[in-house]
């Protein structure tokens, strides 16, 4: 097992990973730039390094910052977190081969795969897991569109071989805005992923969002580790998440989960990783779930821890985190597949510093007067602040998660509202009012919300 750990990354996922290697009995090594040099990661390492300025490109970013820091630390090992160098096989590979410095995450090559949608569609379709019906091979002529909308009909989303996450994807309505969706759609794949390659599928109007955690280890054991429903989003932007899913019945989870694990098989994937789903909704009645006729798609592969994966320790039990580091020192997984169970219910709630009664705009700065999570059974709060804390606004606006666990949902719902009420932060705005608001909501009380939801009710002229 590794004796010194360096965390690239800051806020509260850094605090997660160190608390996984402390759990561990591995030392930690945090990297800040000038704008966190009294962050909150920075306080809870054994050693810490300055990587640069605030700006994120020249020191989370800094691969080579970043690499130095781990030779003058004398690690042996680095994990990324998510967002910034998490999923950058390059620095991944650079990690790799620098001598006597394990990466904490997939291979490079997992890496690369899951960029390229295109060769994850083939990998998945070969592995018999259900992708969205469309093409393996990029489209250059507007009359390959046409054709498309012949054979499957219209929309049609035109996608970027290197986009995701909500960037790279047109929808052509009807033949007369092929041309034009297919240029902006190369267009915007040279300029956001310097790739101009796309593809197409046909868009599903209202698909919930359904991922599954996958857990593999480097002598192919593969375990999935249940689902999250990430529907409630906000232009591209998950603002909760759950487990399980409301819409899901046991059949419908099974087959998802295992055609995740299908998929992270035929990928020689190993280390934590999330398969994305859209799934579509059908005509439910209240309290009815999707069977296991319900149509499931393949959409793709993270390829990095990810914010809401406490969802998924809060109902397994299982830190994956620390998994993460097990694996890449080179163990085993010691469970399987049958003794995964997913207990009750749980609810993350992202603290975003925004004022959702200004359109959600990210707090300004300001310095964090009181701040008072709340606690209790089934209550826990990931986060990197402490009263009196100047708001870092230079990232992201996420400045911790409270997840919230119970034995079903209706509790959850109940123990959600105590702890948001409960949770004192003072000096700077969050969208706690409105997670409050989401608990009393009749769509999202019933559970049958799609991806669309938020985004029609909260801007009904978008
Ligand atoms: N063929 C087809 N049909 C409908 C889709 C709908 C979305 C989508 C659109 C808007 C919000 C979303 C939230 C979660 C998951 C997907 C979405 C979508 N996304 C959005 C970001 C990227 N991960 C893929 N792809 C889709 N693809
Ligand atoms: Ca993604």
């Amino acid at each position: 097992m590794f004796e010194k750990v360096l965390v690239a990354n800051r806020g509260e996922i850094a605090v997660r990973v160190m608390r996984a290697c402390e759990d561990l009995g591995i030392d930690t090594v945090a990297v800040y730039s000038e704008a966190d040099k009294h962050g909150g990661h920075v306080r809870y390492a054994d050693e810490a390094y300055n990587v640069g300025p605030a700006r994120a490109a020249d020191s989370y970013l800094d691969h080579d910052a970043v690499i130095d820091a781990a030779r003058k630390a004398d690690a042996d090992a680095i994990h990324p977190g998510y967002g910034f160098l998490a999923e950058n096989a390059t620095f991944a590979a650079a990690v790799e081969a620098t001598e006597g410095v394990t990466w904490v995450g997939p291979s490079a090559e997992s890496m690369e795969q899951a960029g390229e949608k295109t060769k994850a569609r083939t990998t998945m379709e070969a592995a018999d897991v259900p992708i969205v019906p469309g093409t393996t091979d990029p489209v250059t002529d507007v009359s390959e569109v046409e054709e498309f909308g012949e054979e499957y009909g219209y929309p049609i989303a035109i996608k970027a071989e290197g986009g995701g996450g909500g960037r790279g994807m047109k929808i052509v309505h009807s033949p007369d805005e092929a041309a034009d969706q297919l240029d902006a759609a190369k267009r915007e794949g040279e300029a956001y992923f310097d790739n101009d390659s796309v593809y197409l599928e046909r868009y599903l109007e209202n698909p919930r969002h359904i991922e599954v955690q996958i857990l593999a280890d480097e002598h192919g054991n593969v375990r999935h580790l249940g689902e999250r429903d990430c529907s409630l989003q906000r232009r591209h932007q998950k603002v909760i998440e759950e487990g399980p899913s409301p819409a899901l019945s046991e059949e419908l989870r099974e087959e998802i989960g295992n055609a995740a694990r299908r998929g992270a098989d035929a990928a020689d994937y190993y280390n934590a990783g999330t398969f994305e789903f859209l799934v579509e909704e059908e005509q439910r009645d209240d309290g009815e779930l999707l069977g296991p006729d319900a149509n499931f798609y393949f959409l793709e592969v993270n390829t990095r821890i990810q914010v809401e994966h406490c969802v998924t320790e809060e109902l397994t039990g299982v830190d994956i985190v620390k998994w993460q580091l097990r694996v890449a020192a080179g163990e085993e997984i010691d469970f399987a597949q049958e003794d995964v169970e997913l207990d009750g219910h749980a609810i993350e709630f992202r603290i975003n510093a925004e004022n959702a009664a200004d359109d959600f705009a990210p707090a300004t700065g300001g310095e964090l007067g009181t701040y008072d999570p709340p606690g209790g059974i089934g209550v826990r709060v990931d986060d990197a602040l402490r009263q009196g804390d100047d708001l870092v606004t230079d990232y992201d606006s996420m400045v911790a998660k409270l997840i919230v666990h119970a034995g079903d949902r209706e509790e959850c719902f109940a123990r959600s509202e105590r702890a948001l009420s409960e949770y004192d932060i003072e000096g700077i705005p969050t969208i706690i009012p409105f997670h409050r608001l989401m608990l009393t909501d009749d769509a999202f009380g019933a559970g049958t919300h799609t991806t669309k939801y938020l985004d029609e009710h909260l801007d009904p002229e978008r």
